[in-house]
């Protein structure tokens, strides 16, 4: 199906191969000396088992270049996956944290996101993301790095360990982002607590929230979200493999579904979960007994949730209702 992907951390989706081929060229010492060494350490118990992995291959990453070579492999797979439409987050601390440039990063993430715009019409947004682990004060300089490209970040995004990082730790730096003009996104509720959703919703004022899954535990906040239609980018490979549930048939994304709760799946990071979107889809149709019209609301919110205009809204929903309509008349 033609849809969108929202919640997508660049750094997230560097392929083990590509990890030593950048640690060769840049001189980086990995603790693996095979690529299968790489993808056997990829067993997590909790998210920060998973972070303590993720910044280390996220080391290998120095020039533009690199960064172009990653956007762009990623872009690949979107073409590959009929994405038509992501929104990206990238954080910049990972790396200006080791002495890489602000402009380094942005500049070869953006380079290669709209090198897929012109060779094969690939739209994109750009979310910035701070670090929770780190202090406000680095989101303030953070912020204070993006606004010379603020033309080219739609959002502002907090991701990282979030057990003891609750929203309110950054209120005032998203409230600066906001009077700035920046759509505001929240990981919440993907370990921490139902509380912590509420603390993106009222504290921080997000438009989206990412992951949320530990809303269903609050009654009060589903209906919040239900009323309110805040959208949820659930990522299905990533809870299982982050222990969030135990296999996927204990997800509880159909059941939010069906509450009409605006919720999207992503893959979050993609090499490291054990796939990309298309993975996603699949993995959730081999677990549930997933419907065709589950399936299209899922592409539906997907385009419905994104931070496009309107127009383009119904430019894609339109391409997504022909898809739906050659298959259906094919399988006929
Ligand atoms: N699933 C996730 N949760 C929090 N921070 C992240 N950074 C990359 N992936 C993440
Ligand atoms: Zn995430």
């Amino acid at each position: 199906m033609p849809k969108a992907e929202l919640h997508l951390h660049i750094d997230g989706a560097i392929s083990p191969q590509m990890m030593f081929d950048l640690a060769e060229k840049n001189s980086v010492i990995l603790p693996y000396k095979t690529v299968e060494e790489v993808e056997a350490a990829y067993e997590f118990s909790d998210l920060q088992s998973f972070l303590d992995l993720y910044y280390q291959g996220a080391s290998v990453l120095q020039t533009e270049q690199d960064f172009y070579d990653l956007t762009w492999d990623y872009c690949l797979h979107c073409q590959a996956d009929n994405i038509l439409h992501t929104e990206i987050s990238f954080d910049p601390q990972t790396h200006t944290e080791r002495g890489i440039a602000f402009d380094t990063v942005i500049s070869g993430t953006l380079r290669a996101l709209k090198d897929a715009e012109q060779k094969f019409g690939l739209s994109y947004k750009l979310m910035l993301n701070f670090l929770r682990h780190l202090s406000e004060e680095s989101a303030q300089q953070t912020l204070q790095s993006a606004l010379p490209w603020a033309e080219q970040i739609t959002s502002i995004g907090l991701d990282s360990s979030e057990l003891d990082h609750p929203p309110r730790k950054f209120e005032r730096v998203f409230a600066k982002a906001r009077a700035e003009g920046f759509k505001i996104v929240a990981h919440a509720g993907e370990e921490g607590p139902p509380d912590y959703i509420w603390q993106a919703i009222q504290l921080l004022k997000v438009d989206r929230i990412d992951h949320g899954v530990r809303a269903d535990e609050d009654p009060a906040l589903v209906e919040y979200l239900i009323q309110h239609q805040i959208p949820l980018t659930v990522c299905p490979l990533s809870n299982v493999r982050l222990c969030v549930y135990e296999n996927l048939q204990q997800h509880n994304i159909f059941k939010m579904l069906g509450q009409n709760i605006r919720v999207t799946v992503n893959s979050d990071d993609p090499t490291y979960f054990g796939g990309y979107l298309n993975d996603n889809f699949f993995a959730l149709a081999d677990a549930f007994p997933m419907t065709q019209l589950q399936a299209i609301q899922l592409a539906h919110n997907s385009f419905t949730a994104s931070f496009i205009s309107d127009q383009q809204k119904q430019f894609f929903l339109q391409k997504l209702i022909s898809y739906v309509e050659q298959f259906n008349a094919k399988e006929k």
